[in-house]
């Protein structure tokens, strides 16, 4: 069940149809705009005519069934995959021709629906490689090959403390990342991503694998971080218990394109949704 907290919506504000974003966001460009955005694998068109514009400090859902494109649109704003059609903007500036490695530089940081993590590394030195934007490549490789140097270098190792902090994991910092239990390896990667520094936290499926316990501090921590770093949090979930106790606006896919778009309770309660999606699913 959403928390008491949860259930205060802010004011949403229809910018350029069909988007939304919260009203305190107004007054400056959305962090993430993109327009028409469609991709085509040979003959099957999986995602077409998508649009979104995020405030800056948004917290947005994609929903929709298996195979309905949702991975797909964050391998488009990831440039992971070359649109077919259509634009991409972050905080005003086209990402067309970057690359992946640009693109989180210029500020989109994701999670995968299947954790990936140095798993041979310690779990502070995974948080490290996030900060690989902030610093040069041979102090980066220095930190990494010499436990001592970095020891000394105060400043990084202190930062990787306070994110392990958010999800309560400094005491997790010396292990090695594979060893973790599943929804603490969720939890670092979130943390890895953020400490590329971020303005758009990109997040598949962070609550997968995870108790009702675990889903409801996610939602806490998900919220802390906005607040924290300032930033607009994107995911994708399957867990309506997630999505509509955190997201502020909830987009609907159904083969590729969006089929409605609204706060969680217009969602919860459009027939099309109900039909393509929430009455197979079942809201928990
Ligand atoms: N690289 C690719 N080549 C060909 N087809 C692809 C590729 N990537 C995705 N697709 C197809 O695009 C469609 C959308 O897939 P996508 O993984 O984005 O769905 P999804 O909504 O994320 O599903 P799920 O909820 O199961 O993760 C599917 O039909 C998929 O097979």
């Amino acid at each position: 069940m959403p928390s008491e907290k949860s259930k205060k919506r802010p004011v949403l504000v229809q910018v350029e149809t069909p988007n939304l974003i919260p009203e305190r966001d107004l007054g400056t460009i959305p962090v993430l705009q993109a327009e028409h955005l469609g991709i085509d694998f040979g003959g099957l068109t999986a995602v077409d005519d998508f649009n979104i514009a995020m405030g800056h400090t948004e917290i947005s859902g994609l929903i929709g069934p298996n195979g309905a494109g949702k991975t797909t649109i964050f391998n488009l704003l990831t440039n992971v995959y070359k649109p077919t059609r259509g634009t991409i903007l972050l905080d005003g500036y086209s990402t067309a021709g970057k690359s992946v490695t640009e693109v989180n530089k210029m500020g989109i940081a994701r999670t995968f629906q299947n954790i990936r993590l140095f798993d041979q590394m310690t779990v502070e030195e995974n948080v490290l490689v996030g900060f690989g934007n902030a610093m040069s490549t041979h102090l980066l490789t220095d930190l990494l090959r010499l436990p001592k140097h970095w020891r000394q270098e105060a400043e990084f190792h202190e930062k990787a403390l306070e994110l392990l902090d958010i999800f309560d994991m400094r005491r997790y910092a010396d292990a090695r990342a594979g060893n973790l239990p599943y929804g603490a390896q969720r939890r670092l990667e979130i943390l890895r991503a953020l400490a590329t520094g971020p303005q758009v936290l990109l997040l598949d499926e962070p609550a997968a694998g995870m108790n009702p316990a675990e889903t409801e501090e996610l939602m806490e921590n998900i919220r802390q971080i906005r607040d924290r770093f300032k930033i607009a949090v994107l995911l994708i979930e399957h867990d309506m218990s997630l999505v509509m106790g955190v997201c502020e606006v909830v987009g609907v896919l159904d083969y590729g394109r969006i089929i409605a778009k609204g706060t969680p309770e217009q969602i919860q309660s459009d027939p099309k949704v109900i039909e393509a999606y929430l009455g197979k699913q079942g809201v928990k």
